[in-house]
């Protein structure tokens, strides 16, 4: 598939709200974020295909916290992003918008999808602009890609009610089948050893693929096939027999909420370290069986140039 553009949402109520507007200088859930679904334009050369390493990257940052002096370097907060992407199929030309019921007509399929984060470089450069380097510089993808027909089985009611209802353009015509059921794991491979980091599942998103299609293509920027439409981190607010969250989507919410997903080590502070492999895996089950799968999302840092 050859990727025209690449825009990334930000639409998990649970991911916003678990990074609680450190970034975004604002109140912990913004009044516009529930009224349009928040999005950036993205870097299409970063885009990379499983498995690809990713380099550290160096960039500036705050030494101590925001607002202290700044330095140049390696990232010392690499994260990566559990999230889904969709291909579109048929363009929406320039000048044109999307009526929603149309929406399933303009996706070809979906894939797994890494959008790694360097957190220190990111707070640096959103302020006051989006990010930037920080999210430029590589997103990794699971190769194959499941077309829509075969994921309608699992559609499913979105998890959660929006409130205010949203605008007409952006409402879904359906009751049962504006969302995709699709579970998520993500794994990290250190020294040699698999661990589980944490679960998800798309249909928990605030504003659906549908959705955020409609409101992507409502500006008439045009939409062209191939265009990589990253649904945004994933995000629950599932917790184990302890309270402890056990579906955060990055480690930038486990550091603000202060869950322990990963050791703290002297450089990176619960971050990934230099040799890390972040494995992203999605399935759809029927009656408690999986029986469809997306492959494995895979990338593993390489130390800084
Ligand atoms: O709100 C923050 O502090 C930071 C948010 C993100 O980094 C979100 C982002 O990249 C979009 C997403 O994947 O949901
Ligand atoms: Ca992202
Ligand atoms: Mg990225």
């Amino acid at each position: 598939m050859k990727i025209p553009g690449y825009s990334d949402f930000y639409t998990s109520l649970e991911h916003c709200q678990n990074c609680s507007g450190e970034m975004t200088k604002s109140s912990n859930i913004p009044k516009n974020w529930r009224y349009a679904p928040s999005v950036y334009n993205s870097r299409v050369s970063s885009v990379i295909p499983t498995p690809t390493s990713v380099r550290r990257p160096k960039g500036v940052y705050f030494k101590d916290g925001i607002d202290s002096e700044p330095v140049y370097g390696p990232s010392r907060k690499l994260d990566f992003e559990l999230e889904m992407g969709y291909f579109v199929s048929q363009p929406v030309p320039f000048g044109k918008t999307l009526n929603i019921s149309n929406a399933k007509e303009h996706i070809f399929g979906f894939v797994l999808l890494n959008d790694w984060s360097a957190r220190d470089h990111q707070l640096f450069e959103m302020r006051p602009l989006g990010p930037f380097h920080s999210k430029g510089w590589g997103t990794s993808i699971s190769n194959w890609i499941v077309p829509l027909e075969a994921l309608d089985p699992f559609s499913c009611a979105p998890n959660t009610k929006q409130d205010p209802p949203p605008f007409d353009h952006l409402r879904w015509p359906g009751n049962n089948d504006g969302a995709l059921d699709i579970k998520l794991r993500i794994k990290l491979v250190r020294d040699g050893k698999e661990k589980q980091l944490g679960t998800s599942n798309l249909k928990y998103l605030y504003w659906t693929p549908y959705q955020q299609l409609t409101h992507h293509a409502g500006s008439g920027c045009g939409m062209e096939t191939g265009d990589l439409i990253g649904t945004g981190t994933i995000s629950g607010s599932g917790t184990d027999s302890e309270g402890r969250k056990t579906e955060l989507g990055c480690l930038y919410e486990a550091e603000r909420t202060k869950t322990d997903v990963l050791p703290k080590s002297a450089n990176y502070d619960g971050y990934l370290e230099d040799g890390d492999e972040i494995i992203l895996e999605g399935w759809c089950e029927k009656n408690g069986k999986a029986v469809l799968g997306f492959g494995q999302c895979r990338g593993q840092i390489t130390p800084a140039q």
